[in-house]
């Protein structure tokens, strides 16, 4: 009898007394549980028969090509260290809680396109002989019962760095000790390698990580003197990852499973399973309905490696996108204007270090320019935020950022609410936020735009708006999600980026085009006027067929903007913009003197917020 089976049996006796009694075949549950636990001893006593197995967690990191972990795994096959692997992913509910903000921590858009990212991943690994066990459940419940009955396991995975992913990892270490088992984390997300940058010799020097710039300029510089991006590591061979045999025992439940009661199926049902939308661990099983394609949208994002590398083909190759990169890079309609590697990056369909590489070989066949460095340069900012949550680990999700500036915010939720709606009456902003809404991605002009306004000029609590992306982006990463807001917030001692929404409306989307596109009600308003709608007098409403506070709301009135400033005993306080963002911001706010309840002051000036609340212990609690 296997240890998983009767492990199982042992653990159902409350729950299902039937299959517990369908193995030792007594009716008493108590006798039930001796019995089971005496048959299961026996069987630890013969384990050191079972085989040595591997588990292969993935997480961000869902592609063959060049990810550390299966390479690691199938170098340890070849040394026969261990004798077979099991590639695991799991839709852990932990990540689809509802924050405290109230707002699912995966959202639809996301989850789409992961169970995208996982069906391709299993199929690249069904080609090479190996298989995906792709499940719903907490990873240590799901891999202590894929190493029952193992005489030796190693769980390898993706090295993370903030919390809640941190606490995850500290649960399976515990979860497969009983098993004697390692839980072997490596380093593989960013360009450079971590060792290169933070390790003894590396470049940041004798203080590691702690002697890492806060500010991005001299943190690339010392990277791209000192650092070899590392060769990419090949995807794995047909054989080189050997399942278990098909009736290995695995304890786990299987997705769909509501009572999260240990289940005691064998391997083959398990990968034989995948899990369907509805399936997924939504709150209380209320799944929201499948986002369809928009039309509007700059792309059609569909998860997986080979669509990764079939974009990455299609901005170098195909169309040699890559060679005007620096001039196009601040659009916001299309598919074209810059990469959209972003959510296969952040899901690790693609390395960022593939992408170096390509880039490399273009600059030696087709041409090296100010662009094609220029994507590397956004890769850097990419690792700068991975390494900046390393050495500020949980300090990037605080109120007051890693500076720990206390600010007092707009406590008006109305103010929130037409911000995420895209309701504002400034319709740059609206136009980033419906699209962000209708298809979970937003232009990086948009997001410094969007983010400045929020926090800036409404003055919202910035987490607020970083929690929401977190919600609806499809290329949420963690540290370049939470990195990005809580500098915008101008709270990691940088310079702030104050930007003049109109003026950056005038500069970015010269005729309108952008703001026709998701402004539906706006579509008739000439160049002149569509940044500016509420200057429109009566006669030019009526005739481009829009009423500013009917059709399209006014901006929101200076009597209700709030500036974040400085609540007691924090230090500090609010500051006024200083110099330009990429691609140039501007100082300042609004310039025009409004119709229409149109901001009358050059400034947000008066605060509503209430007293500022700021508790750490409520900070720490990213999963607890
Ligand atoms: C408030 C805010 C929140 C953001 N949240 C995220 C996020 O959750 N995930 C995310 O990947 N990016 C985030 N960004 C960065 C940036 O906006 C997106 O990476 C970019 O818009 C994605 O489009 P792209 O792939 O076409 O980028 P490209 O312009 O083609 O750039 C190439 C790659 O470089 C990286 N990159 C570029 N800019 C940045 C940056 N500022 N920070 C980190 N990496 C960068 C991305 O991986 C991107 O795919 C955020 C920016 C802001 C201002």
């Amino acid at each position: 009898m296997q240890h998983a089976v009767l492990e199982s049996a042992r653990r159902q006796v409350r729950f299902r007394p039937s299959i517990a009694s369908g193995v030792t075949g007594c009716k008493n549950p108590r006798h039930c549980l001796i019995l089971l636990q005496a048959m299961a001893s026996s069987v630890n006593m013969t384990q050191s028969a079972g085989p040595r197995r591997l588990v292969l967690w993935f997480r961000n990191d869902l592609r063959l090509l060049d990810n550390y972990i299966v390479h690691e795994a199938v170098q340890k096959i070849k040394a026969k260290e261990f004798d077979d692997v099991v590639p695991l992913y799991c839709f852990d509910p932990r990540f689809f809680k509802t924050s405290k903000w109230g707002h699912q921590k995966t959202g639809s858009f996301r989850a789409k396109f992961l169970l995208e990212c996982a069906e391709n991943l299993k199929a690249s690994l069904k080609a090479v002989g190996s298989d995906l066990l792709v499940t719903v459940g907490q990873p240590e419940d799901i891999i202590s019962g894929v190493v029952q009955g193992t005489s030796a396991c190693m769980v390898l995975t993706q090295q993370e760095v903030t919390s809640e992913e941190l606490s995850v990892d500290a649960k399976v270490a515990r979860a497969i000790k009983i098993n004697k088992g390692e839980l072997r984390k490596l380093w593989g997300s960013t360009l450079y390698h971590q060792e290169d940058v933070a390790g003894p010799s590396g470049a940041l020097g004798a203080q590691g990580i702690r002697g890492m710039p806060d500010v991005f300029t001299p943190f690339k510089e010392k990277v791209e003197r000192k650092c070899l991006v590392r060769k990419e590591v090949p995807a794995p061979k047909s054989g080189e990852l050997p399942l278990p045999p098909r009736g290995a025992p695995m304890a786990a439940p299987l997705p769909g499973d509501t009572q999260q009661v240990v289940t005691s199926e064998n391997l083959a049902v398990h990968f034989a399973t995948f899990p369907e939308w509805n399936m997924l661990p939504w709150q209380k099983g209320a799944a929201p309905s499948l986002p369809k394609d928009d039309k509007r949208a700059a792309l059609e994002f569909k998860g997986g490696e080979d669509v990764a590398l079939a974009r990455l083909k299609y901005y170098l190759w195909d169309k040699q996108l890559l060679s005007t990169y620096f001039e196009t890079r601040n659009g916001m309609l299309g598919g074209d204007y810059s990469t959209k590697l972003a959510p296969w990056l952040a899901a690790g369909c693609i390395s960022p270090r593939t992408v170096y590489h390509q880039i490399k070989k273009y600059e030696a066949q087709v041409v090296a320019n100010k662009s094609t460095y220029w994507v590397i340069f956004e890769l850097i900012w990419r690792d700068f935020f991975r390494f900046f949550a390393l050495k500020h680990g949980n300090s990037i999700f605080f109120e007051g950022g890693t500076s720990g500036q206390m600010l007092m915010w707009n406590q008006d939720s109305e103010l929130w609410q037409r911000w995420k709606e895209g309701k504002t009456g400034l319709p740059l902003v609206d136009a980033n936020m419906r699209e962000l809404a209708a298809t979970g991605f937003m232009s990086n002009r948009g997001r410094q735009n969007v983010a400045s306004y929020l926090v800036l000029d409404i003055g919202v609590d910035w987490r607020r708006g970083a929690d929401y992306f977190e919600h609806v982006l499809l290329d949420y990463d963690v540290c370049s999600n939470w990195g990005n807001w809580v500098a915008m917030a101008g709270l990691t001692g940088g310079r702030v980026n104050h930007f003049n929404i109109t003026k950056q409306a005038k500069d970015y989307d010269i005729d309108g085009d952008y703001v026709r596109h998701w402004l539906p009600e706006l579509r008739n308003v000439p160049a002149a006027r569509i940044h500016e709608p509420w200057l429109m007098s009566k006669e030019e409403q009526a005739k481009y067929g829009v009423q500013i506070g009917v059709d399209y709301p006014n901006p929101i009135h200076s009597s209700k903007l709030g500036k974040p400033h400085g609540g007691g005993g924090g230090g500090g306080g609010y500051r006024p913009s200083s110099g330009s963002g990429r691609g140039g911001s501007s100082q300042g706010s609004y310039s025009s003197n409004g119709r229409s309840g149109r901001p009358e002051s050059g400034r947000p000036t008066t605060t509503r917020g209430g007293a500022r609340q700021f508790s750490k212990k409520s900070e720490f609690e990213r999963f607890g």
